[in-house]
């Protein structure tokens, strides 16, 4: 995977929103997010056909815009949208099992230490979401944070794998994100209660990349 594709990762799902999702996503798609992850999960998260539509709206706003569409931790969804791949977490499935029924697909999964790092690469993950740095107010059962000498001994280990940091990340700290190791910065809530969307998309993202 190409790691400028993880420069602005935007995660939404309809719980995390104040306003319209979908126009939410339609500004930061405009605005120049780099890569998009469906995340419908937590309290009142829609279920059965309303998310599947839900979905299929949103997958449809990425592909014109050439964004990757990442769905998280629902694989038979994925698969059954075609989506552009599968966000994963250590307790979901086996990397292997999605691997055979979907190449080609992106496939990202979450690690908390060095040890889940090299099992995500050893078994072929794209990128790795490492995290949370800062404290979150997006995942209730996030773990504490790790901030960022974490992430920079993660580099490390990495070499030059994709590695995408999450977790409380704003305008104001993305930057010290990317310097510590992050080829990119994956965010919920800046740009889901963001006044100015195109603005805050504008602040995050890394500029003149090659
Ligand atoms: C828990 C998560 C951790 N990392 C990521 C990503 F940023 F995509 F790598 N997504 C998640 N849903
Ligand atoms: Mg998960």
């Amino acid at each position: 995977m190409d790691c400028n594709r993880l420069n602005v990762y935007f995660i939404m799902g309809t719980v995390n929103c104040k306003k319209d999702p979908l126009k939410t996503l339609e500004e930061a798609l405009q605005a120049g997010i780099t890569c998009f992850q469906l995340r419908e999960k937590g309290e009142g998260a829609l279920i059965g056909a309303a998310y599947e539509e839900f979905a299929r709206a949103c997958q449809k706003m990425c592909q014109s815009y050439q964004v990757p569409f990442i769905v998280n931790d629902d694989v038979e969804l994925a698969l059954k949208l075609n989506a552009d791949g599968i966000h994963v977490g250590q307790e979901d499935l086996a990397l292997s099992t999605f691997r055979e029924q979907a190449k080609g697909k992106i496939v990202g999964v979450s690690v908390h230490n060095s040890r889940e790092m090299k099992q995500a690469i050893l078994n072929g993950a794209d990128y790795v979401g490492i995290g949370p740095i800062y404290r979150t107010k997006s995942k209730t059962d996030a773990k504490p944070p790790a901030g960022l000498p974490f992430l920079s001994a993660m580099r490390k280990q990495a070499g030059n794998f994709p590695i995408v940091g999450i977790g409380g990340i704003t305008e104001e700290n993305a930057s010290a994100v990317r310097s510590s190791g992050a080829d990119g910065v994956s965010v919920i809530s800046v740009i889901c209660h963001s006044k100015d969307i195109k603005q805050t998309v504008e602040n995050l993202l890394l500029e003149n990349i090659n």
